[in-house]
């Protein structure tokens, strides 16, 4: 691996222009040996089978009260094979949660024709969301919050995120926006007016066409989930 170099890297200058606020977005967040050494380590057995994706959740769902149980991420999203918090803590994104730091992972695989309808994260977590993407690119679409029903909904925003990109969402575009992928085989319309974060691109050139078809996705949401229970410590009465 690299040595690390990002020391002192501010967000700002990978913030999303034209959108309310806040999202940023770092192309180049991992390198292609990266990826593809992350992806190699996602355990084959812990998917959970949705009609329309595929998820895992780590270190384990939350509890019907949106409570995590204590229990550490694995290694091979935080430090193993990439320094993924070491780069956090870099570019500040978890500076401001409630335990400055994700505790909680989403695994999501879309395949071509999959998506994720219109949703919020909603308040079980701190608002600040990053989004690693691995494999194929995918158009991430941002509604207003309306109460028109899912399918008349239209985009106010989209933003493409590609493979190795991280995408941090945070605050105002957190809380007031909804965000979805459409069931789709193929992204069209791509371009400078179209594709809100087109300037912040690593790899322009693949999307010139103003097409993209879709190829296996995987996305990474880390999180920071506010409520934590130690329950081992509990059944012990050993909390304080
Ligand atoms: O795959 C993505 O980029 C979005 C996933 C998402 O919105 C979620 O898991 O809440
Ligand atoms: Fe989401």
């Amino acid at each position: 691996m690299e040595p690390e170099t990002r020391t002192g890297s501010t967000l700002e200058k990978y913030r999303v222009p034209g959108l309310p606020n806040s999202f940023f977005y770092i192309s180049d967040f991992l390198s292609d040996e990266e990826s593809t050494a992350l992806l190699a380590k996602i355990p084959p057995n812990r998917w959970t089978h949705l009609s329309h994706r595929r998820l895992q959740a780590h270190p384990s769902t939350l509890t019907t009260n949106n409570t995590l149980i204590a229990a550490p991420l694995p290694p091979w999203l935080t430090t193993l094979p990439v320094r993924i918090k070491t780069r956090f803590k870099e570019y500040s994104i978890f500076a401001e949660t409630k335990h400055q730091e994700p505790n909680h992972v989403l695994v999501n695989e879309y395949q071509p024709g999959q998506g994720i309808m219109p949703h919020e994260d909603g308040n079980a977590y701190s608002p600040v969301v990053a989004t690693i993407s691995l494999g194929g690119s995918v158009i991430l679409e941002l509604f207003e919050k309306d109460t028109q029903d899912n399918s008349s909904r239209t985009p106010i925003h989209r933003i493409l995120q590609e493979p190795g990109s991280l995408l941090v969402t945070t605050g105002e575009a957190y809380a007031s926006l909804l965000h979805g992928i459409a069931p789709i085989e193929m992204d069209e319309d791509l371009g400078q007016d179209t594709v809100s974060n087109w300037t912040l691109l690593g790899n322009k050139a693949v999307f010139e066409g103003g097409s993209c078809r879709r190829v296996t996705r995987v996305s990474l949401t880390y999180r920071d989930v506010l409520k934590v229970s130690k329950i081992g410590a509990e059944i012990l009465g050993l909390r304080r």
